[in-house]
């Protein structure tokens, strides 16, 4: 293979600090590996050069095509992981006496029982008691908050502060140092300890420094964009004075922000840590064609904090074309168009920015027997608990006799959580199956319970009585009823420690509502495609998170879920700041460009408005650039397109010109239906929902948000012109 000559740039660096920034496909490993060669061949000392990879798949991919590629018999340099320079460093500093020694927890209930623990002492000072922080998802967001403290190189306290944990966490930052204490009382080390206690004890003590300082000539480090605080920091340490460091990244595919990654790690960040560096573009991407391309740099345009880089597709990649559907019929039409075309469903991947936003194609494969398999198996559509309790509840309406089963019941009121420990539920829910009634006010039973939980739990039961009585009723009003009634929402979105995930259950509620709807009066075909068991299919479509594909690429690529809203995700309670707006386009960035030969834009319709990423990316334009480019010069007249400029860079960058013109306002802008007013008391009825009344109309007239107040699916906003509704005449009887 023939390097490019940017690529060749990269490989000569003389000597200092390099900074190369390398878009997405631009053949990354290629000029690492050949950099690495070089460096050996001018006689760098093999242990006096490390390289660093992003994980471990990455580092063996690194350490085979360098294995290739090295004449017989030349000793090659570390490739490591962080994750294992941490596990070196650590047992170095143990074996010196630095560090006491600990053993590493490696499964994830370790680390749980230790954070209960650790909760429990945090809760003993705080006045108010609270059971909720012992649920699995608040231990799991406390792991999440230790994790970061130690990724941020911050204090606990600051990082609280700074960061949204919801309602109910202000013991995580005692919660922090009671853990910190019982590893060490119990000599046990988390993952993160692996690089956060060397790095203190580093930091702490110059001596221990100058015992590590100078082994290295040479570090080169792969995906720098996603490194947190806490590895820059050794990374700076380790390298020393004399080491010359080449940061190789692309800071528009920073997508780590949560976990401690910065964007400008990337850019400003590293020349105040390493002083000046030589800046190397690779611009040249091997995986995709100019359409995508062109998308690409459109999508990403929009951003503040980027690279000014353009990429540009290579001459010889595939020809991708772009389009936009909805739905889930927009995905199995596409499936079906692959196989028609003799391609196969394993070389195609659905990407959601949620898992949520996964369940209604999950629904829609399986409704039509199409194999798929999920990048994580329990994000499988029946295995979530509140897909498996909705559909307990239509069960439970449909066969009255399940009432009397204790595991039934306790299923149902133990989801959306009642804040009521497992043991007490189970032991209720047998209570009831036996005798059938709610217990007596002094029974021991409901001893120790607090006055809200029992509330809740009779009027669970309550619920569960009525559900028979309303067996005729559609699967989306009875769900809808059955929602409302459990304040789904609500203790969705207080049980989540995370806002974003509360947001996430919540959407997922929507999500089934809308498929029950879809399936309109057959309760039993809902519940049957919700019992169903499937099992990861190899030769299947892979779904997976963005988030997920980090680094990955497909011939195909659907991208679905693309909602405002949804991605980027926002909501009314969590509005977007301008920089989670970047964040979010950074990944809708990495998402679009994983695809080499075609990509789907998928959004869902109905209530739900395309997201504004859609329209950034400019597709079209990029398409019609495309088939221009294609068809060769023609007699046509100039192309319109929305950016000029950018296109006309473009196809500067590649040689080529096309006479083009900028496409007027009303062209760009989205076209507007002529709507009559909503006014606030109108009765509505929608698809899903059903009937409703408007309690408050805001925004653009030509365009109005409007409030609803359903019957049974309580209060919803709605994008008038694109919600499926009809004004009614008048409240119904
Ligand atoms: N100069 C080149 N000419 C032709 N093909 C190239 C060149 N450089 C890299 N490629 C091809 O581009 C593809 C991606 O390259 P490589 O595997 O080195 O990059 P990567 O590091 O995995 O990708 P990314 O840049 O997305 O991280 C490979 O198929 C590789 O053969």
């Amino acid at each position: 293979m023939r390097l490019t000559e940017e690529q060749r740039a990269v490989v000569a660096h003389g000597a200092g600090h390099a900074r190369v920034a390398a878009v997405a496909g631009s053949g990354k490993t290629t000029t690492m590996v050949a950099r690495v060669l070089t460096l050996l061949e001018q006689g760098v000392t093999p242990s006096r050069l490390l390289v660093l990879m992003f994980n471990r798949s990455a580092r063996e991919d690194f350490q085979a095509r360098l294995a290739a590629m090295a004449p017989p018999g030349q000793p090659l340099p570390d490739v490591r992981t962080f994750h294992s320079l941490g596990h070196r460093l650590t047992a170095t500093l143990t074996r010196w006496g630095a560090l006491a020694p600990r053993e590493l927890l490696t499964a994830d209930w370790q680390l749980e029982r230790l954070l209960r623990q650790a909760t429990q002492r945090a809760l003993a000072e705080v006045a108010e008691p609270r059971e909720s922080a012992l649920d699995a998802e608040r231990l799991e967001a406390l792991a999440h908050f230790c994790a970061l403290v130690k990724a941020e190189m911050v204090p606990p306290a600051t990082l609280f502060e700074r960061l949204d944990f919801g309602e109910e966490t202000d013991h995580f930052v005692a919660a922090f140092d009671h853990a910190e204490a019982l590893l060490a009382e119990h000599g046990l080390m988390s993952y993160s300890d692996l690089l956060y206690r060397p790095l203190r004890a580093l930091e702490a003590d110059a001596g221990l420094r100058a015992r590590v300082q100078g082994f290295l000539d040479h570090v080169i480090i792969d995906e720098y964009q996603d490194i947190n605080v806490a590895q820059q920091r050794l990374l700076a340490l380790l390298a020393g004075r004399d080491a010359a460091v080449m940061a190789v990244g692309d800071a528009n595919q920073c997508i780590y922000e949560w976990r401690g990654a910065h964007p400008d790690t990337m850019l400003e960040r590293f020349t105040a840590t390493f002083g000046e560096a030589v800046d190397y573009p690779l611009s040249t991407t091997f995986r995709h064609g100019h359409a995508l391309a062109l998308s690409a740099n459109h999508a990403i345009a929009a951003n503040r904090r980027r690279p000014d880089q353009l990429c540009v597709a290579a001459p010889g990649n595939p020809d991708t074309s772009l389009g936009l559907d909805q739905g889930s019929r927009g995905l199995l039409q596409a499936l079906a168009a692959w196989q028609h075309e003799g391609r196969r469903l394993d070389e195609a991947c659905v990407l959601v920015r949620s898992w949520a936003l996964s369940v209604p194609l999950q629904l829609a494969l399986l409704r039509e027997g199409i194999p798929f398999r999920l990048a994580r198996e329990d994000r499988f559509v029946f295995r979530l608990p509140l897909v498996q309790a909705l559909a307990g509840y239509l069960m439970l309406a449909r066969t009255p006799a399940l009432l009397a089963d204790p595991a039934h019941l306790a299923l149902l009121l133990g989801q959306p959580t009642p804040f009521v420990a497992r043991e007490r539920l189970v032991a209720l829910a047998t209570r009831l199956a036996e005798t059938q009634r709610w217990p007596e006010r002094h029974d021991p039973l409901l001893e120790g319970l607090r006055p809200h939980q029992k509330r809740t739990l009779k009027r669970r039961w309550a619920l569960l009585c009525e559900l028979p009585r309303l067996a005729a009723w559609p699967p989306a009003r009875l769900l809808a009823h059955v929602v409302e009634a459990v304040e789904a929402e609500k203790v969705l979105k207080r049980a989540a420690a995370r806002r974003d995930k509360g947001e996430e259950d919540v959407r997922l509620l929507d999500v089934l509502l809308e498929q029950a709807a879809e399936l309109g009066n057959d309760p039993d075909a809902f519940i049957e495609l919700l019992r169903r068991p499937v099992e990861n299919r190899e030769d299947g479509v892979l779904i997976t998170t963005v988030h997920g594909a980090k680094g990955l690429e497909w011939p195909l690529v659907v991208l679905a879920g693309a909602n405002e809203e949804d991605f980027p995700h926002y909501s009314r309670d969590n509005p977007l700041s301008p920089q989670r707006l970047e964040e979010e386009r950074r990944l809708f960035y990495v998402a679009i460009t994983r695809a080499r030969e075609r990509l789907l834009l998928l959004h869902d319709g109905g209530d739900h408005r395309p997201s504004r990423f859609i329209a950034e990316s400019a597709w079209q334009d990029a398409e019609r650039v495309r088939r221009r480019l294609a068809a060769g010069a023609t007699e046509d007249g100039p192309l319109a397109v929305a950016c000029p400029d950018l296109v006309g860079r473009y196809l500067e960058a590649l040689g080529e010109s096309l006479p083009l013109a900028a496409l007027s306002r009303d062209e760009v802008a989205e076209p507007t239906a002529p709507y009559a007013g909503f006014s606030v008391g109108q009765w509505l009825r929608h698809a899903v929902f059903g009937e409703g009344e408007i309690h408050l109309v805001e925004g653009d007239p030509a365009n109005p948000v409007i409030e609803v107040r359903f019957r049974h699916a309580g209060r919803r906003r709605l994008i008038a012109r694109r919600a499926p509704i009809e004004l009614i005449a008048g409240e119904p009887a």
